[in-house]
């Protein structure tokens, strides 16, 4: 049994500890940059008339209340007023409540705005500098720091600075080149038409697949790994693959966990949490299972010696010279990782959205056959032939983004729907949310591809359809991503009448996801 003193010991070794190494990274930086925009460093204002009405700053910012010492207001997601996997109805509720700008307070209080405004989002998405910042996943950069064994920095995802540009600048521009992407897709043409085989096989005598979402990841994981490992793994086979099964179900616990430990209450920082366990053992297989595959791979490299095509990505981070094994090793992890759910969530809502608009499919299906007759490949001339294709996808993230916000914290001072804000807020831009209003689009619930034809909906989609984010910290796999769901896509419709009864309900899990079971039928076309 503890003593009195000893509570108030533990409880005082817990503010010390959450005063010293753990206390949150961007509250340093922000305390570092107000810092330099104190009074004592800056030269005194010069004296106001007394009838200009008083700034509004970040304090003056609704949200909700209260907001407890330390802890800030992160008890809303604990305490039952929101639910941790409906976050995306929690921010439209809040933006409902308090209006377009909600001020939260992490751990601190640090404040965390979130921003609905297309003015708003535009001002801080445009001010990006040469390192532009985005918040990092805390109880990630904790764990990595914990492994020296395995990790050297936080990781592409999680690096600031000049850190972070050196990983960047070596590590992503075979990824990002438009070449790779044209050496790749004779590979993503089987993987696709393994994909229908998979699908075809998979049917019950009606036609459909109850869980699709788990075939879809399966696609995400095997298009990922052919394109950074340069070789198939046989994730699409028929017989499921259990070290797939095992890696796509770390994928999900890893982002729920991030979850948690980012919206809960920060206890983990103190002491490990159901979360941070969960996050340490998903973190843990998914390192052991791609390491695994990255082993295999090198060996096969060294007996072989062959340079394939589709290895580029894979050679050119193995052979960048200024990086430690660790970090090579640690990148093509993240790139696979990263490639998994996300992938898999946007093909599931592409096709959702496909399906449930039976004049849309029809379209589209008449187009593909019309580009690429059955039985032909998908090539870029083909697939530069099908404009509804990419209006249906671009349409699709519109409405069902897997990433509904881009997060930036703000190097310099600015004004944002009338609050002043200093250099060093976490500001949540919420693209979806704004995407969805219909100043910004006519008709902004429909799902309407037609609209991105003959030009686009013009100046409302450049800050606010941004399923990649935006700027040099802009989503590497952008190009493979656009590229594999147009192949896939047009490869699906064009071999199956893709149905889907009811409603897809949506769960917050770090990303917008699908709330399965995903069912579908995918009939043969005739
Ligand atoms: C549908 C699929 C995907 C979506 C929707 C997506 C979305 C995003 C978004 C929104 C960001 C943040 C960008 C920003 O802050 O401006 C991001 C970052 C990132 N993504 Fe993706 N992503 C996808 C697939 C991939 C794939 C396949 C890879 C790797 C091959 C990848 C690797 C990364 C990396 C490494 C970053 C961090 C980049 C940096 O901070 O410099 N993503 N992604």
């Amino acid at each position: 049994m503890l003593s009195a003193v000893d509570l108030v010991a533990l409880l005082l070794f817990g503010v010390v500890l959450l005063c010293s190494e753990f206390r949150t990274k961007w509250g340093w930086l922000r305390l570092r940059k107000s810092k330099a925009l104190s009074p004592a460093n800056t030269p005194p204002p010069s004296p106001k008339p007394k009838t200009e009405p008083r700034r509004k700053t970040v304090q003056d910012i609704p949200g909700p209340w209260p907001s407890l010492p330390v802890l800030g207001t992160r008890w809303i997601y604990s305490l039952g007023v929101y639910k941790m996997d409906k976050i995306h109805e929690a921010y439209e509720d809040m933006f409902n409540r308090y209006g377009p700008v909600v001020r939260e307070e992490a751990l601190w209080q640090i404040p965390v705005v979130s921003i609905l405004e297309r003015s708003a989002i535009e001002t801080v998405l445009r001010s990006s500098t040469k390192y532009p910042l985005r918040p990092p996943t805390e109880v990630t950069a904790h764990y990595r720091q914990s492994r020296p064994d395995r990790y050297t920095n936080l990781g592409l995802v999680n690096e600031q600075g000049e850190t972070w540009h050196q990983l960047r600048s070596v590590l992503t521009p075979e990824l990002t080149s438009a070449k790779t992407m044209l050496r790749f897709l004779p590979e993503l043409n089987t993987v696709a038409s393994d994909m229908t085989t998979l699908l075809a096989a998979s049917r019950d005598s009606n036609g459909v697949i109850t869980r699709f979402e788990e075939l879809a990841n399966r696609l995400g994981l095997e298009s990922t790994c052919t394109l950074i490992l340069g070789r198939r793994m046989g994730f699409l086979d028929e017989k499921v693959d259990p070290q797939a099964a095992k890696l796509a179900a770390a994928v999900k616990v890893h982002f729920c966990a991030s979850r948690d430990t980012f919206y809960g209450l920060p206890f983990w920082k103190v002491m490990p949490t159901k979360a941070y366990k969960e996050l340490v053992e998903s973190e843990e297989t998914i390192y052991d299972i791609i390491s695994g595959l990255v082993d295999a791979a090198l060996a096969e490299e060294q007996q072989t010696a062959q340079v394939d095509a589709v290895q580029s990505v894979f050679l050119a981070v193995l052979n960048a010279p200024e990086l430690d094994i660790r970090d090579k090793k640690a990148a093509i992890i993240d790139f696979i990782a990263a490639g998994i759910q996300t992938l898999g969530n946007t093909l599931v809502f592409v096709l959702y959205l496909i399906a449930k608009h039976p004049h849309v499919q029809k379209r589209l299906y008449e187009e593909l056959i019309a580009a690429a007759p059955a039985g032909s490949p998908w090539t870029a001339q083909n697939l530069r032939n099908a404009p509804y294709l990419k209006a249906c996808i671009m349409e699709a993230f519109r409405v069902l983004p897997t990433a509904p916000c881009v997060a930036r914290i703000i190097d310099t001072d600015m004004v944002l729907s009338g609050y002043h804000l200093n250099a060093g807020s976490v500001v949540l831009c919420h693209t979806w949310l704004a995407g969805l209003k219909e100043s910004n689009f006519p008709a902004a619930h429909e799902y309407r591809p037609e609209r991105w034809l003959n030009g686009g909906p013009g100046s409302a989609a450049t800050f606010l359809v941004l399923p990649f984010g935006c700027g040099r910290r802009m989503c590497p796999g952008k190009r493979f991503v656009e590229q594999a769901l147009q192949v896939v896509v047009a490869q699906t419709i064009r071999d199956f009448d893709v149905g889907f009864d009811g409603d897809l309900g949506l769960q917050f899990e770090f990303l917008l996801t699908p709330q399965g079971p995903a069912s579908f039928t995918f009939r043969d076309r005739v």
